[in-house]
């Protein structure tokens, strides 16, 4: 237990905080910010890995600076006035080092400092009421994952502000939270048999990538796996796409995963939908490290579609919540007892949790919105005045990276159907706005609105084509607004640009 015995109200000794958050990824970094700026109030972030978590070291910042590349070239192969545009494998490979500021995360740690939370190193283990337990990480000074984000709103500098960080590394301590603990340790990739024993690549070795393998099966027709197939297609490997289900990108409109497919066959990937994978075998399993192809050649039984010879296999299959180890069992919790929510129910009034671990939507921007919600509820809480709402229905937005892109928000029609909505569909080709046809010659896409009869409002948006990444927060902003769709007619879109597709959409 901590030595508390100094402890008054308002002076925590070192070893005590107004908050502890076990996991510095961006739900974790929001939550504590959130929870103690503009006021006196202490926060600690404990992280046994990088400051700034997955998403700015091995899933959306490199895989975005990996694909941006990839997007630019393909564009330019289709726009006339352009020739010559050509990928550099390793160009593109040092772009996303630096991306991932090769794997140093002393800018984060800095930023962290600077906004007031102190970053203990190690692997955080909740021991009993509003009690944490930091133990060496697995991983000390000089691993090479050590690393600096670009997650917009954090790391900023090359600064290393971590000393403190670094004397936490050496043994393990308890920290005491005197009003709440965040539990926003992530998430892990699921290796489902028949490949625990191949030493697959997971989504870190595909957007760590250092050897790009001649021949390398992806597994599942996730984001993951959709948007992995178009880099490494583009680096030159030979992809086979290997899904068990009859579609890509289920969770959205089956007219997006189609056009994915189409995109993906035309980048040279071959697609196989209601192929399932029987059994793998790799005489030879190394573990050469990120990056690199982890040992002898796979041999796939797929059914159907008899036998496949690999060099890797990119295991993309979903992810679970990083829950192992974090001592729920000390205070009571059933691990089922975090999802779907952030606070509440069988939770422990001072225990919370943000992000992936809660299961809600496993999205950067998701986790960082409860971080968000979390940190503002916690300040209220710790201040005594009012709590801030806690909005229901608030929609979650997706864009998928691939080739065409891929966005949507709110409900698909299958979605808004079955929860028992009367709905009409509008929808409209994308070229249909001049604006859309000026971005490539090879333009082609669509726009759907799912709108609700009874109150004419819209529930859920979904654009496939070139840039339509940037279309998507009008959508969100009319679902959140509730702006019933007959107003949008006075929303004018510029000349000539995507946009234009609200009017198509809206007056056909
Ligand atoms: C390849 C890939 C690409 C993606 N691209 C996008 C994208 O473009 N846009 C998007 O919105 N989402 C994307 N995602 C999803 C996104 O990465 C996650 O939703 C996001 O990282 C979740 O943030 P988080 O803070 O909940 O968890 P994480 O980012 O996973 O951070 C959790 C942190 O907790 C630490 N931790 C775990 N256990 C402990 C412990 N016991 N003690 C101390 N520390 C611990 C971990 O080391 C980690 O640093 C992508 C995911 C993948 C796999
Ligand atoms: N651009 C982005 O926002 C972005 C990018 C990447 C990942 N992410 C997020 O990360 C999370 C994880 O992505 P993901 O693609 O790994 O998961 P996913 O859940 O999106 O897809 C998993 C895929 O694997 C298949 N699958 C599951 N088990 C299987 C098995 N045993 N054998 C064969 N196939 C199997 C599923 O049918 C599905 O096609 C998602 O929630 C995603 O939204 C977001």
């Amino acid at each position: 237990m901590p030595d508390t015995s100094n402890t008054s109200a308002n002076a925590p000794t070192a070893d005590e905080f107004d908050v502890v958050v076990i996991g510095a990824g961006p739900a974790g970094e929001n939550a504590a910010d959130f929870a103690i700026r503009g006021s006196d109030r202490t926060a600690a972030i404990v992280e046994t890995e990088l400051i700034g978590g997955e998403c700015s070291y091995y899933a959306c910042m490199p895989s975005k600076a990996l694909l941006r590349p990839v997007d630019v070239v393909h564009t330019a192969e289709h726009l006339g006035g352009v020739t010559g545009a050509r990928l550099d494998r390793a160009a593109l490979l040092a772009r996303r080092d630096d991306w991932v500021s090769h794997y140093d995360d002393s800018g984060q740690a800095h930023w962290a400092e600077q906004a007031g939370i102190t970053v203990l190193r190690g692997r955080g283990r909740i021991t009993g009421d509003r009690t944490v337990s930091v133990e060496p990480a697995d991983s000390g000074a000089g691993d090479p994952h050590d690393g600096d984000p670009h997650d917009g709103e954090s790391g900023d500098s090359g600064d290393d502000g971590d000393s403190a960080a670094r004397g936490d590394r050496r043994a393990a301590r308890t920290v005491r939270a005197r009003q709440a603990v965040v539990i926003a340790t992530g998430s892990t990739a699921v290796i489902p048999d028949p490949f625990t024993d191949l030493n697959p690549w997971t989504s870190r070795d595909a957007t760590g990538i250092v050897e790009v393998p001649d021949r390398i099966a992806v597994i599942g027709g996730g984001v993951v796996a959709c948007e992995a197939a178009t880099w490494l297609a583009a680096l030159g490997a030979t992809v086979t796409l290997l899904v068990r289900g009859n579609r890509l990108l289920a969770a959205a409109e089956p007219f997006a995963g189609d056009a994915v497919a189409d995109g993906l066959r035309a980048a040279g990937v071959d697609v196989r939908l209601d192929t399932a994978v029987r059994a793998a075998a790799r005489e030879e399993v190394a573990d050469t490290g990120l990056g690199k192809v982890h040992g002898g050649p796979v041999e796939l039984t797929l059914d159907p579609g008899g036998n496949l010879t690999v060099d890797e296999v990119l295991v993309a299959t979903g992810r679970r919540p990083a829950t192992a180890g974090i001592g729920l069992e000390t205070i009571g919790v059933d691990e089922k007892a975090l999802h779907g929510r952030t606070t509440g129910g069988e939770l422990p009034g001072w225990l919370y949790t943000v992000g992936d671990v809660n299961g809600v939507a496993p999205l950067t921007h998701w986790g960082k919105y409860q971080g968000r919600q979390v940190g503002r509820l916690i300040a209220a809480r710790a201040d005594g005045g009012p709590e801030p709402g806690q909005p229901h229905h608030v929609p979650v937005p997706q864009v998928v990276f691939t080739d065409p892109q891929v966005a949507w928000v709110g409900q698909t029609e299958q979605q808004a159907n079955d929860a028992g909505a009367s709905v009409r569909i509008l929808r409209a080709a994308y070229t249909s706005a001049a604006g859309a046809g000026l971005l490539r010659d090879d333009a082609a896409g669509t726009a759907q609105l799912v709108v609700d009869n009874d109150s004419g409002v819209l529930l859920g948006a979904t654009f496939v084509g070139p840039d339509v990444a940037e279309l998507l927060h009008a959508a969100t902003i009319a679902i959140v607004g509730k702006v019933p769709v007959e107003a949008l007619r006075d929303a004018v879109p510029s000349y000539p640009t995507a946009s234009e597709v609200w009017l198509r959409l809206i007056d056909p």
